[in-house]
């Protein structure tokens, strides 16, 4: 069976120091086993949280990284920058960098692909807008951006690799989708990639639900067959939440 994991992505939140006392809690309260733990860190927090983390099952995560290995990209991190620190996942396309950073289904492509060579394992967020779920596109939408993330990618890294689906509209909002719509939406997502790379691989690779994940709420996308875990914004932002939440996905 898929080990549920339950990511954090704390977005442009927490400096060093805040990062650190998080980590004290974290550390403090962690003794839920059988869920795999990331917290997605901004940039700057990444080696201070790797290195309060040491000794612990909770895994660093990126939330953004730059598709070249190195060159005149200011501004940019690269996919080896974050090996060093010891960075093991990254998060590639969410929807905050789709909406306001101009990134496509062309460069979530490359950057998944980069991160795979570099041996991070690549959390690859899609969903469909407010506006595409009225129209009846969610299935098209989730398609496209499922098959674009993954072009020309094997499936055995393709089943290594983590999915998050986020509809747009249940982000920040504290409108989450229905346990029953996202699974259905996620099943969507898990036959797509039955079609591309194989049923071994869709059985493997595992798939979260995104928005308004809460504590409250987690143990119902947890019941759900094709439901693999959560990332989680707003609600991974204090320990205490944090590791309610990993506990939360034991229910499986
Ligand atoms: O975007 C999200 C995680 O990547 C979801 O954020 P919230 O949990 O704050 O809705």
């Amino acid at each position: 069976m898929r080990t549920p994991i339950i990511a954090g992505n704390w977005k442009m939140f927490k400096t060093m120091a805040e990062a650190r006392a998080f980590a004290q809690d974290a550390k403090a309260g962690n003794n839920t086993s059988g869920v795999q733990k990331v917290i997605c860190a901004p940039f700057t927090a990444l080696a201070s949280l790797k290195e309060e983390l040491a000794g612990t099952d909770i895994a660093i995560g990126a939330q953004n990284m730059h598709f070249e290995e190195q060159g005149a990209y200011t501004g940019e991190i690269s996919a080896s920058m974050l090996k060093e620190i010891g960075v093991e996942y990254v998060i590639l396309g969410h929807s905050e960098r789709r909406q306001y950073f101009n990134e496509t289904d062309e460069t979530v492509n490359k950057k998944v692909v980069a991160a795979l060579a570099a041996g991070l394992v690549p959390i690859v967020c899609v969903g469909e807008s407010l506006e595409q779920r009225e129209a009846g596109e969610t299935a098209d939408v989730v398609r496209t951006q499922t098959e674009g993330a993954f072009a020309g990618v094997d499936a055995a890294q393709v089943a290594d690799t983590v999915i998050a689906y986020e509809p747009i509209w249940a982000i920040g909002t504290g409108k989450s989708s229905t346990a029953e719509d996202a699974n259905e939406t996620i099943a969507i997502i898990r036959s797509v990639i039955g079609e591309r790379f194989g049923q071994a691989t869709a059985e493997k690779v595992r798939i979260q639900y995104g928005g308004s994940v809460k504590p409250e709420n987690i143990a119902s996308y947890m019941s759900q067959p094709d439901i693999d875990g959560a990332l989680v914004g707003g609600a991974s932002l204090v320990a205490d939440s944090y590791l309610q939440l990993v506990a939360g996905a034991t229910s499986r």
